[in-house]
């Protein structure tokens, strides 16, 4: 689940954030919709406990972020919530199966070969195991990515624009991954993004739409 309240963050220098309360049950979906720029990456930034609010209140499957510093917000985030971000952040330095195997190591946990295997495999890209990130055409560096952010099998996975720069049938295979990954795991999933088309592809969803920041807004009249 995911419950907010008057959040708000303001960056040094830049727009000051405030954010419609959300309300998602365990399980459930939600989709932050908004133009570039009203504060989507933000928000999941913040839900994955890499900001802290200005103001305000997030408690994340069931945990008031708050509550947590440190080594012991690390610690959550790694065990607790899965993040596929707009750029996947796959090291070339290591094969598709050495990545999955980070999120072991990020989480203070001893490497589940195992567990890499089964990932993979849900995600239909098995064979690709030994190859180097630079070798996988675009949609399968994506099920790679969102092989990893389940891993730990997440309370929740937050995702930024995993349809940007798709066609419209690996845009609905994207979300049809996301939404397969999440119910596999029971998880909270969080889709972040401007494409609409993401909205027919996630009946049922709770929407929530990002308004432009003050200044924005002003600037804009
Ligand atoms: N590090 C930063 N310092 C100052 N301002 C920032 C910083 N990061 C983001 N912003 C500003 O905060 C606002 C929200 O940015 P954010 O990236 O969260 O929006 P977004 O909705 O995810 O945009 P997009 O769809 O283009 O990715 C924007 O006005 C942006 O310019």
């Amino acid at each position: 689940m995911i419950r907010t309240r008057a959040l708000r963050y303001a960056y040094a220098g830049g727009p000051d954030l405030s954010f419609p309360d959300v309300s998602v049950p365990q399980g459930g979906t939600l989709l932050l919709r908004g133009n570039s720029g009203t504060g989507k990456s933000t928000w999941l930034s913040l839900a994955a406990g890499l900001l802290t609010p200005a103001a305000g209140e997030m408690v994340v499957a069931g945990q008031p972020l708050g509550d947590l510093a440190g080594a012991a917000r690390d610690r959550w985030r790694s065990r607790h919530l899965g993040f596929l971000p707009q750029r996947l952040h796959l090291s070339q330095a290591l094969t598709v199966a050495g990545n999955l195997g980070l999120a072991f190591y990020a989480a203070g946990l001893p490497e589940d070969g195992a567990a890499v295997q089964r990932a993979l495999e849900a995600l239909g890209v098995a064979e690709l195991a030994h190859r180097r990130p630079s070798q996988l055409s675009g949609g399968q560096a994506q099920r790679v990515a969102l092989a990893r952010s389940v891993l730990m099998s997440p309370r929740v996975i937050l995702a930024d624009e995993p349809t940007a720069s798709l066609d419209d049938v690996a845009a609905a295979s994207a979300v049809k991954l996301l939404r397969e990954a999440a119910a596999r795991c029971e998880a909270t999933l969080v889709v972040a993004t401007h494409d609409r088309r993401v909205q027919d592809a996630l009946p049922g969803a709770s929407v929530y739409l990002l308004a432009a920041p003050v200044a924005a807004r002003e600037a804009v009249a």
